[in-house]
């Protein structure tokens, strides 16, 4: 994770955030053609997410990195995914994959970023998986999240 290169996003904001974190949880994929992904098992999940826009806050931020990490961290870490209630076993669009893990982590950062006067936009989630696993989210232009 630490000073790893994640594939970038074009955009036409001034200012470009990056902020790496960590969280460990445990989940399984609730279908009976997962295989052995059905069963309860856990990750570290590696994540970076990627915030722009074209103007600062009053202490000179675009957001504070730290509020991006504990908006996720606090929430996921050290628990089982699938007791969250942004995830549901009984609905595939809401299994905790790495795809709709990525989207949720999304949705969250996207909420807090809108309650802000500087107006920042998260424009794409890395989520790793495994070492050998991760997905990118990027929202589709135009299409804004409704929190
Ligand atoms: N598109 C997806 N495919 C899989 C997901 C997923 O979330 N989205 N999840 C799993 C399992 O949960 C598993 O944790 C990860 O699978 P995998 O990458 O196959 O893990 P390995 O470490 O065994 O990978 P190798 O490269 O074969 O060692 C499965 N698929
Ligand atoms: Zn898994």
């Amino acid at each position: 994770m630490i000073q790893q290169i994640y594939p970038s996003v074009a955009h036409p904001y001034a200012y470009e955030l990056n902020k790496d974190f960590h969280f460990a949880a445990a989940h399984s994929v609730p279908h009976e053609e997962a295989g052995a992904c059905a069963r309860v098992h856990g990750h570290t999940y590696f994540a970076n997410v990627t915030i722009a826009g074209d103007e600062l806050d009053s202490l000179g931020f675009l957001v504070n990195f730290s509020v991006v990490k504990k908006l996720i961290h606090d929430r996921f870490d050290h628990t089982r995914l699938n007791d969250d209630p942004l995830f549901d076993d009984a609905d595939p669009s809401r299994f905790p994959t790495t795809e709709i893990v990525a989207r949720t982590i999304y949705e969250l950062i996207q909420d807090y970023l809108d309650t802000r006067e500087n107006r920042p936009v998260c424009l794409q989630v890395f989520l790793r998986e495994t070492p050998t696993s991760y997905v990118l989210y990027r929202p589709k232009a135009g299409v804004r999240h409704e929190g």
